[in-house]
Parts: structure tokens; sequence; C-alpha cells
């Protein structure tokens, strides 16, 4: 009797994996875990990729099909514990197996048409000495002897497919062939940069009497002869550079594209000669449990600048010297330079750091370095969870509350409570840092699912900064957005050259544009949201589609001029400051000043080198930054985002306004904290004053109780689009009617059909349900078998459903 392999096949959509005969040739290589070419009796013309789930000698049924070959020289692409877990997230999140099992390996492992395979040098003796030659492996041969070097594809079209790779895989391991991947590589390979030139013109000021832009431009290159610079760069435009050039007073550069990883920010690394007393304790409680090698979650509640990463280091340490491996996850990797910085200055060559940012070449290399064990530590984003170590002794997920780590398309796994799970099938540890825990992991601390350890305390005897409102309305000001309080603050900080640190949450010049006249305030009229102003091009933009129309400076309603820009943007403030503070240099950290490659790195190298004090940002400014002479921070606008129809606003804007105060005041220098507020009823205000943690935790908790929210319930979303409005809104009535026999009024409530939050996106009309439930869970099947009824009954109608457990947001 044939062997039969169990695999999960890409591209077809079913619930269910394939059953496939496996040719003996393969029989002795195949495992779990490997990553199949096959082709399906349904479909004989095509070939397909798979997975292979288990070897079932004894299944009954009918093959559908048989492997053909096994890919990646078959070592499996998966390890036992990441297959289990591409099936717990499938089950966990309603989504395929399929979509999960890809979703743990990198696109570029998945792509397999163009590998190109050469003979390895010159063959003295003949290759049917040192292998086992079969028929297969001499065509190879045969065929490269003329062609020197043929893509798989070029061969299979000759030799036919089944095997091939396998025999390609072994001729390679003799040392007969190699095997590479080649990448298209979409990205340019040289970067053009600008720098003064060698030999000067006689008098140059007289070349640039006419233009102010030149002149300006010309002198900070020759301040700083040796440095190149990019388009952009200094505030230089790309002509402003040529018109240089055509002067001869400037040359232009080509250089290769440094590698992508890079990401390069570097500092000189402070000396740490020994661990705070909690620092100590924490450290000796993960210790503890990593020499008993058994499974436990940790949560490591330290208040900013309590040195967290620090317990992560010498954590990993621990772990290297066990001979086991480990996986640091982080929000977003491009936005935390300076904690991968220290984790690469420690760990070197053993840390592999994963970037979205990356080329498929690097990635792919990536992928293979942690596969061979030539990196034991993985340090990334959100799908760094599925890097493909074995022997995991611990997984760390540093600021765990941040939504980044939740996917926002299928399959839409959280990559912190993943990690609890992998942790728990690597029988390993897993640790969850963050000063504003998310309420979920708080709670399970205390349940007691969870051991809590604190760092209530900064190291180095730095106090938490002083934390004040100001109140707008009731309050003078300098200009329309900054407070003679938070003006006064940052003189102070200019005068005694400290530096200052302000947020702005939100981009844009203004925010969204309201007609004094008639109260018209113009909508995306695909997304029905707000439209925001751009003043660098007079246009107004959707933030969610990118619609862009022109700004006519009047209402398009009733043509008036008379208009108010609601809340200002980053831009808007880098103006004002530029009129109170002439001559300061302004940093703006923004997603149109950070849009090109190491944008952010070079704006932080400039803050560290402090060759500007103030840092303006969204967001952006609020993660992780650890400069020891900011002693100011301020919001401008600190009550935006608190009235999103959101049930978790208030907890995201008091982790926010956390996360940025705590950038004050980190060493020997107090710190102090602005937030200017126009609305001061909201009690969140209050805690944030106090910031005391556990306080906020408990008054949240009371009012999520009381109307059965998340961490009290589960929620899941059940979205419906179509472009048609009626057909959305009917889908999401007809799946209601799908689901309610499975729900029991006493486990939970189905809430709509209403319009989603933004209730058009992209063309698509937006209808959602959310189901609350106490004590059940609705099993995958359930929730696939309800979506695939309610499709039915509406074929041809351009309804998609989509499913979300534990969403991230309502809106
Ligand atoms: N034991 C120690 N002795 C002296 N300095 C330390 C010690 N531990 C950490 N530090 C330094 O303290 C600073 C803050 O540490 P770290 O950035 O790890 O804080 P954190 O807890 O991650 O804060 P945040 O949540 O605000 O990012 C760093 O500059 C770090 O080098
Ligand atoms: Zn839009």
């Amino acid at each position: 009797m044939p062997m039969l392999a169990i695999v999960y096949v890409e591209r077809i959509y079913r619930d269910e994996p394939f059953l496939l005969t496996v040719p003996e040739g393969l029989e002795a290589t195949i495992q779990p875990g490997c990553q199949a070419l096959l082709s399906l009796a349904r479909h004989k013309a095509s070939a397909y990729v798979g997975y292979v789930w288990s070897l079932d000698a004894a299944g009954d049924g009918e093959p559908e099909g048989e492997v053909l070959d096994l890919l990646n020289g078959g070592v499996p692409v998966l390890t036992p514990v990441l297959l289990k877990l591409a099936l717990w997230i499938s089950d966990y999140y309603a989504a395929l197996p399929i979509d999960c099992l890809s979703t743990a390996v990198p696109a570029p492992l998945r792509s397999v048409v163009d590998d190109v395979v050469e003979l390895a040098g010159f063959q003295l003796e003949s290759p049917e000495t040192r292998i086992k030659s079969t028929g297969l492996r001499r065509s190879i041969l045969k065929a490269l002897a003329t062609a020197k070097r043929l893509t798989v594809r070029q061969l299979r079209k000759r030799l036919g497919r089944k095997e091939l790779y396998s025999a390609i895989a072994e001729l390679e391991r003799a040392g007969l062939v190699t095997v590479r991947k080649s990448f298209v590589e979409t990205k340019p390979r040289t970067v053009t940069a600008w720098r003064l030139a060698a030999a000067l013109p006689e008098e140059p000021e007289n070349l640039l009497a006419r233009s102010r832009r030149k002149r300006e431009a010309f002198e900070l290159l020759s301040s700083r002869p040796e440095q190149r610079f990019l388009a952009g760069e200094g505030g230089i435009s790309r002509a402003v550079f040529n018109g240089l050039v055509a002067m001869g007073l400037v040359e232009k550069t080509e250089t290769a594209a440094p590698a992508r990883e890079s990401l390069r920010f570097d500092e000189p690394q402070k000396k740490i000669t020994s661990l705070g007393k909690h620092q100590q304790i924490a450290l000796d409680a993960l210790g503890e449990a990593l020499r008993q090698k058994r499974f436990q979650t940790f949560l490591l509640h330290g208040v900013t600048g309590s040195g967290k990463t620090l317990v992560y280091i010498e954590l990993l340490r621990r772990v290297l010297a066990e001979g086991k491996t480990a996986i640091v996850l982080v929000p977003e990797i491009s936005l935390t330079p300076q904690t991968a910085a220290r984790f690469r200055h420690y760990f070197g060559d053993d840390i592999q750091i994963m970037h979205s940012a990356m080329s498929d070449r690097e990635k792919y290399d990536a992928w293979q370095r942690l596969r061979q064990g030539k990196a034991r530590i993985a340090l990334g984003a959100r799908s760094t969870i599925f890097a493909p170590l074995e022997n995991v002794g611990a997984i760390i997920v540093d600021e765990e509350h941040d939504a980044a780590y939740k996917q926002d398309r299928t399959p839409r796994y959280h990559a912190r409570d993943t990690a609890v799970m992998r942790a728990k099938f690597e029988n390993a540890l897993c640790v969850l840092g963050s000063a504003t825990p998310s309420f979920e992991s708080y709670r399970n601390a205390l349940e007691g699912k969870y051991a809590l350890l604190e760092l209530p305390e900064r190291v180095d005897n730095a106090r938490m900064p002083s934390i004040e409102l100001v109140w707008m309305p009731g309050s003078q000001r300098v200009t329309p957005s900054i407070s003679g309080a938070l003006y006064d603050a940052i003189r102070l900080r200019l005068q005694r050259n400290e530096q200052v640190i302000l947020l702005q949450n939100r981009r844009g010049f203004a925010g969204s544009i309201l007609c004094f006249d008639c109260g018209h305030s113009p909508q995306c009229r695909h997304c029905n949201i707000p439209l925001v102003y751009h003043a660098s091009d007079q246009s107004l933009r959707c933030h969610y589609c990118g619609h862009i129309e022109p700004f006519r400076q009047t209402c398009p309603a009733c043509k008036s001029e008379n208009l108010f820009y609601k809340s200002s943007g980053t831009e808007r403030i880098e103006e004002e400051l530029n009129e109170l503070f002439p001559g300061e240099r302004i940093l703006r950290m923004d997603i149109d000043t950070t849009s090109t490659k190491d944008a952010h790195a070079s704006m932080l190298t400039a803050f560290r080198e402090k060759s500007a004090r103030i840092l303006l940002g969204t967001q952006m400014v609020a993660k992780g930054l650890d400069f020891p002479e900011v002693t100011l921070v301020g919001v401008l606008m600190a009550d935006i985002g608190l009235n999103l129809p959101d049930f978790r606003a208030s907890e995201r804007i008091y982790s926010l306004l956390m996360q940025v105060a705590g950038r004050a005041g980190r060493s020997s220098m107090p710190g102090e904290v602005l937030l200017q507020l126009y609305n001061r009823d909201n009690e969140l205000f209050q805690h944030v004053i106090r910031a005391d943690y556990r306080h906020f935790f408990e008054a949240e908790m009371a009012s999520r109780r009381e109307l059965a929210y998340p961490p009290f319930t589960r929620l899941v979303k059940l979205e419906c689009s179509s472009p048609s409005e009626a057909v959305a809104e009917k889908g999401a009535l007809a799946l209601r009617e799908h689901l309610r026999p499975h729900l029991p009024e006493a486990f939970g409530a189905i809430l709509g059909p209403a319009p989603a939050g933004i209730n058009r996106i992209k063309n698509r009309y937006r209808y959602q349900l959310i189901l609350k439930l106490t004590g059940i869970k609705l099993s995958a099947t359930l929730l696939r078998q309800v979506q695939y009824d309610t499709l039915n009954a509406f074929r041809g109608e351009n309804l998609v459903i989509t499913v979300d457990v534990d969403p991230q947001h309502l809106l």
C-alpha cells in the first residue's frame, strides 16, 4: 500500500486537508511541516503547494491526488509547534487552516517558480561515483552541462515535475549543483546623494546672489563638506541640488543602497554595572521559571523608564546559556530603533532583526539563518511570532498593550495571545511587558493566571515626571494652539539647553474643516469620514482611502469663505512654533516626514546629538524613546480621540498619555508634563494626573463590567460589506438570523446590524454585528457555517463577510 499524507493546500479554499499518495522516492524524507509540490486529481493541469500535516498510512478514504516533490530541500518549513500553532489560530480566530499555515511561512519561501540551478564548478570525477545515480539525476546534470544555468521551471518543462526538487536537493547536498533563489528586486539598488564639490569656482556667492534657496542650501552643504545629502534632506529639493550642480558648486553621487535591515541607528551604550533591586527580583523569578523548564506567563508591569529592556536582555543571556532560543516582539520595529540597537549591541550576530522594509532576498536569508540555528534570537514585529526556531526557551512581548499586535486582515490573530500559546506549546516562558498593560493581561495577572512582576520605580533614582493639565478655553494663549503655560515651559528648557518633546495626535496641516455659516464639513464621498486639509499641496485628503480633492478656500455647500479648521495637525503646530521660536530647529516627525527610508532614524540621531532641541510629532514620539535630556513633554490636544465610538478609547488615550509623559525626566533632571485639553469633564484626566495605573484600571473596569465589555465578555465582530448598501444591510440581517439559534440569551447578545463607525470604505458599504459572548466560545466550524449559509443566499451580489474575533477596534 502506498504511503498517504494529509496535506493542506494553498489556493484551495476549503476547510479540510487533502489525502495524497506519497511516491516511494519521497517516503524516507517526507515529514510533517514539509512544503510539498503536489497535483490534485480534480485539477490535473496545475501544480499546487501545500503543507504536510501528518503521515497517516492507515488513513482510509480515497486519495485525491499525489505529492510530486518536496521543497526547501526536504527540510520542513514548519516546526511541529508552528503546525500546531497555525491550527490553533485557525480554530480560535475562525480562519481557514491554509490561510493560517501560509501566514506562518514568509512569502519569499512560498514562491518557487524562479529557483535557479547551476553546475557547481568543474567536475573531475564522474558524478555517479558520489551519489546514487538515477535517471532523473543524470538528466538534470546533462541538461545543465549544455545550458550551464536553468531555472527549475525550465527543467520541469524538459523533465517533468515528479521529484525534481528532491533530485536537485540531492545533487546540491553532493556538491554537484548550486541552487539559489532569484528574487525580482523592485527597489532601486543605488541612492542619489549630493555633496559639496571638491573644487569650487571663485567667489561662489556671486553665483548665488539671486536665489535665496540655493544660497541657503549651499551654506548648509559648506558647513558639512563631508556629508552626503539625500533629496529632501535639510529641506533641499532635488531641483535645488541639480541647480547647484549646474553651477559647479555641488556634485552628485550614486552609492549602493545600504542593506535595508539596517535602519542604522546607533548610539553609545552606557555601561550598566548592576541591576536595580526590582530588576533583580524580576530577573530572579524569570530565571527560576526558566530553570524549571516549564510554561509560565509573566506580566512585567514596569513604569516608564524602569529598565524593562535590561531585564529582557539579562533573561535572554540566560536563555542562550541554557542552549535555547528566543523570540522578542516589538510593536513596530521602525519606530523603536533605539531598542533594536540595544539588543544588537548585546547579541550581535546571535540576533536576527526582522524588518518589514527588508527585501525578499533579505527576508529569505533571515528566515534561513533562524531555521539553521545561525541566529538564536529573532526580534521583530507581529509576524516574528512565526520565527522558525526550535527549542524556544522564552518569548518576550514588549509594549504588550499595543494595538499593532493585532493583524487587520485574515487571519486576524493577536500576536500577544498567539505568543502565549506558542510559549505553551514550546514549554517556554512568556514575558509580557508594559508600563500600561492591556486590561486583558492585567486582569489575568490579578487572577493569578499570569505571574505579576512589578518595577514600580525608575532606574538610577530618576523620579516620575509631574503632570499638569492646561484647560485651553480658560487659558491665555500665545498662538491658536499653544497656551502661555506651555510657551513659558518650552522657553525655560531652551534657556537651559534641555530638550522638549511635543505630541500632536493627528497629522496634516489642519484637521477637518467646518463652515461657520452653514455648518457643512466636507466628507470623503467614498468613506463618509471628514476630509483632512493638507497645506503642502492645498488639498483635502481622506485618511482611509487616500481620496484627494483640491481645496478651494470656500465652503463647497454655501460658498462662504468663513471656514474654521477644527483642529490642527503637526504642520500647523510647526508653523506656530517657528513663529514663537524663530531660528530654533524643529524636528517634525509624522507619516509625511518619515516616509523615506531612514528619515526616522536620522531625525532621532539629530535629536540625540542635540542639533535640535524640539521634537514634535504624532504618536510616533510616544513610543519607547529614551533621551536623558528631555525634561518637558507637552501634549497639544490631549482629548483628541476620546469621543471615538469605541469602548477602548479611554484605555488607549490613557496609555498614549502615560507613554508620552514617560519620555520626560528619565535621568537625574526632573521632568514636567503639560497636557492641553479642551474638554475637562472627562474623568480620565484625573487618573492621568495621579499616574496610578491600578486606580485607573479599577475605575474603568467597573464601567466595563456594567456594560458587559471585554475583558468581562468576549467580542466577535462580523462585518458584511457590499457596493450596495441594501445588500450589506440585508446580508447582516440574514447573518443574524442564522446565528440566533446558536446563541441562547444567557450566553450572549447579538448587537446590530448597524452601519460600521466608518460606514463606507473604498466604495463598499459596511454593516456590522457585534457578538458579546459570556462563558461560551462559538466554534470556528459554526462561524464558518453561518457565513457560508448567508453567502449562499446572496450569490452574485458581491457580499463579503469578515469575522474578527477579539476585535481591537469597533469602528
Ligand atoms: N540597572 C541600571 N542601572 C543604570 N541604568 C539602567 C539600569 N537599567 C536600565 N538602565 C537605563 O535606564 C534607561 C531606561 O531603561 P529602559 O529604556 O529599559 O526603560 P523601559 O522600562 O523600557 O521604559 P519605557 O517603558 O519608557 O520604554 C535606559 O537608558 C537604560 O539603559
Ligand atoms: Zn475615503
